[in-house]
């Protein structure tokens, strides 16, 4: 039979139709139920995205939520045209019906519970109906081959904001494995089936989603998101002056090419301005005429065939994470002829919270490369686009999930996991595309230095002080000859305050670099002050120095470790670099255990312990944020911890130098406490090194050292305690 778009639609199933027009309870919670400090989850990571990649502008879209939830109306008249039925509920469906949405007591205690109750209520039926409308429209039953699912996301410093939530494939990253219910798969098929796993490999978040404890702290900060769109966003960077702007290494991944929202206007709004301004539109077809609705249609009808074929589009010119340039080919920008003016911290206004949350939110986006952004926070909540190419955050208006009703909860949502699927299936189909064309990586223009005018020091300068600079330059170049590198590097660090930290790994490469003041001396020669110095308004060349964050070596609970390159100008005028170790801890109690680690190292430099352990240059504190980073030389540069080649080492003779080493550092009074491969290194020289003395003590008995010998040499004989 032929149907048009102008037949009368049938009635919806009711349970879909409930479903549409779900409007849940008011969530109440108690203050003291939330363990989490009422916090947003910036951190340091989140002022070093590259600049192509940074959030710029942040702008309202108020017809977000109604272009999604008329997706569903064309989901479910793509179907009609097409023939099929929408499945009924039947009791043996796996869709979760009204009854039991609502059985959930309207009661959180913490961001967690949030993100479970929305699971509860309407997440769980949202996945199977988006499913049929958006993937599998052929199928007669209400299967979901999409999922709301928390994961065990990325160590993040606590905050009020659950971050692991997200729409999802139904697949386990661990096993490789989908998870579809019964009977899907034979409805679905092997082909569309392996696209599916091949989306979820690449994607496994279909969205970003920040989940907030109900709070009055969190639906301020969804309400004051209206100063950002009104104009008021200020990316925010480091605040060090004085470096050089840095050089963009990546292009943006492609966004998508057909999308069903736009920024258009109310018409009211459009009418008074249309005289002033154009409506902005984020279309990013070659038309920019916002998606009508035989567009969005087209896409539905054919996202099946899609799913099967290669697009046969434009390429759009661009770059994938795996073909950013190695730290190897890009610039250093640290402009070594000019002082470095360090940014002075101010404290933080209620209001930062948010401006805080957005950034790093999209940071997150970035990371995980999502388009769809959702801030829900239980009574309240926000959708955002973020749009690649105009670095723009597109935000809904507030939505007051208890009393907006145009459009229907549960309506929005439903186009929420549609279009947040068939956004991601549209750029994993581009990048495919964008693989199988690639493109050479872009130029990296090292802009020049200019050198520092001749003379300029000079006129400043005291003759007793140029005295003592070409003193201090003859002798910096007689030691030359006779000093390694390395040392000339640690010693001239040593005596230095200012650590400038710059990332550039992945999609991290500093627009500008974090100030750190030196809070800990270098022990490794012990020199520098004893005291921590102050933080003063200028550094010049000879006063500061760069660690390059290059690329990271694991994780563990006193914080993030880096691979690092230490950079800087001699007081002979000589560039200097060395590989070392960078470890960053945010929290209190991470730093107050790497201050422990550091006074551990510090005894034992005093002890005269050396070559088995690994040479500290420093402590250092982040002048404008929270992050405290050591600074250590690499335990194993070409080679491994015994994690890694774990295999019995009795009878090597490394095995013999770490029970010596063990025994060097008992003698100096110091139980490790934490003895474990991952903290046993080896290098390709046969070298040893023992290293993250955060847990160890100086108070233990002759008893607990020899039980911690005992330890090692079962371990070095293969019998492993804990692993
Ligand atoms: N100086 C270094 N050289 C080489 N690798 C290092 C160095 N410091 C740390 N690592 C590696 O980084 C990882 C985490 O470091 P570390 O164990 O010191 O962190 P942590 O936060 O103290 O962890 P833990 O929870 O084990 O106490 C380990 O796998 C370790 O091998």
């Amino acid at each position: 039979m032929d149907r048009t778009l102008h037949d009368t639609p049938p009635p919806l199933p009711t349970e879909i139709q409930l479903l549409f027009d779900y409007r849940p309870p008011a969530l109440s919670t108690r203050a003291e139920w939330s363990s989490h400090p009422q916090v947003s989850p910036f951190w340091f990571y989140d002022r070093h995205l590259d600049e192509k990649l940074n959030l710029l502008h942040v702008k309202p879209m108020p017809t977000l939520p109604k272009d999604l939830a008329a997706l569903v109306d064309d989901g479910i008249l793509a179907m009609r045209l097409r023939g099929f039925p929408l499945p009924e509920v039947s009791s043996t469906s796996v869709f979760t019906p009204e009854a039991y949405r609502r059985g959930f007591f309207p009661r959180v205690t913490d961001a967690t519970s949030v993100g479970r109750f929305y699971d509860n209520t309407i997440a769980n039926s949202c996945e199977s109906v988006a499913s049929v409308l958006a993937i599998h429209p052929h199928t007669s039953e209400w299967l979901p081959a999409l999922m709301w699912a928390k994961t065990d996301g990325e160590w993040r410093p606590p905050s009020s904001w659950d971050e692991d939530f997200s729409i999802r494939i139904r697949f386990e990253p661990e096993t490789d494995e989908l998870l579809m219910p019964n009977g899907l798969p034979e409805l679905l098929g092997h082909r569309t089936l392996q696209n599916l796993k091949d989306l979820a490999r690449r994607f496994p978040e279909l969205a970003t989603c920040e989940i907030g404890v109900v709070s009055t702290e969190t639906e301020f900060i969804l309400r004051d998101m209206d100063r950002l769109t009104a104009g008021g966003f200020k990316p925010i960077f480091c605040g060090t002056v004085g470096t050089l702007p840095s050089i963009s290494v990546y292009t943006p991944p492609p966004d998508p090419l057909s999308i069903p929202w736009t920024t258009r206007k109310p018409l009211s709004a459009v009418v008074s301005r249309a005289t002033k301004r154009k409506s902005l539109k984020i279309h990013s077809s070659v038309d920019d005429s916002p998606p009508r609705r035989s567009l969005r249609l087209h896409k539905l009808l054919q996202n099946a065939v899609r799913q099967h074929q290669p697009t046969t589009r434009t390429r759009v010119p661009t770059q994938t994470s795996s073909q950013l340039p190695s730290p190897n080919n890009s610039a250093v920008r640290i402009n070594r002829r000019s002082d470095i003016t360090p940014p002075v911290r101010h404290a933080t206004h209620r209001s930062q919270q948010t401006d805080f949350l957005v950034q790093h939110t999209w940071v997150r986006a970035v990371c995980s490369d999502t388009t769809i952004i959702l801030f829900h926070c239980g009574n309240f909540e926000r959708i955002g686009i973020r749009h690649r190419n105009s670095q723009t955050l597109y935000l809904s208006d507030l939505i007051d999930v208890v009393h907006d009703t145009d459009p229907a909860r549960g309506k929005l949502h439903v186009g929420l996991y549609m279009a947040a699927y068939l956004d991601t299936m549209d750029r994993f189909i581009q990048l495919k595309e964008l693989e199988s064309h690639p493109q050479p990586p872009p130029k990296v223009l090292v802009p020049k230095i200019p050198p520092a005018p001749l003379g300029r020091l000079a006129n400043k300068k005291s003759t007793t002080t140029k005295k003592r600079n070409r003193a201090a330059f003859e002798a910096d170049i007689s030691t030359d000859d006779v000093e390694s590198e390395s040392s000339i590097i640690f010693r001239e660090a040593g005596l230095r305050n200012l650590a400038l930290i710059q990332l550039r790994y992945g999609v991290f490469n500093s627009v500008s670099p974090a100030s750190f003041l030196r809070v800990g001396r270098s022990l490794a020669p012990v020199i520098g002050p004893i005291r921590p110095p102050r933080v003063r308004r200028k550094y010049s060349t000879r006063e500061h120095f760069t660690l390059l964050l290059h690329s990271t070596i694991g994780r563990g609970a006193t914080g993030h470790v880096h691979n690092a390159s230490l950079e800087l100008t001699t007081s002979g005028g000589k560039e200097l670099a060395h590989e070392v170790v960078v470890k960053l801890a945010f929290t209190p109690e991470q730093q107050e255990r790497l201050e422990h680690e550091y006074s551990i190292y510090r005894h034992l430099a005093s002890s005269g312990v050396h070559g088995i352990i690994v040479d500290v240059f420093g402590l250092f504190r982040d002048i404008e944020g929270d992050t405290m980073a050591i600074v250590m030389s690499h335990g194993a540069p070409n080679g491994s911890s015994l994690l890694d080649t774990y295999t019995a080492i009795y009878d090597d003779p490394s095995s013999a130098a770490f029970l010596a080493a063990m025994k060097v550092i008992h003698d100096a009074g110091v139980c490790h406490n934490d003895v474990r491969p991952p903290n046993l290194l080896l290098d390709d020289k046969g070298k040893i090194t023992i290293l993250d003395f955060d847990r160890a003590d100086l108070m233990s008995s002759e008893e607990q050292r020899e039980r911690e010998m005992g330890t090692l040499t079962d371990l070095l004989d293969g019998v492993d305690p804990e692993y």
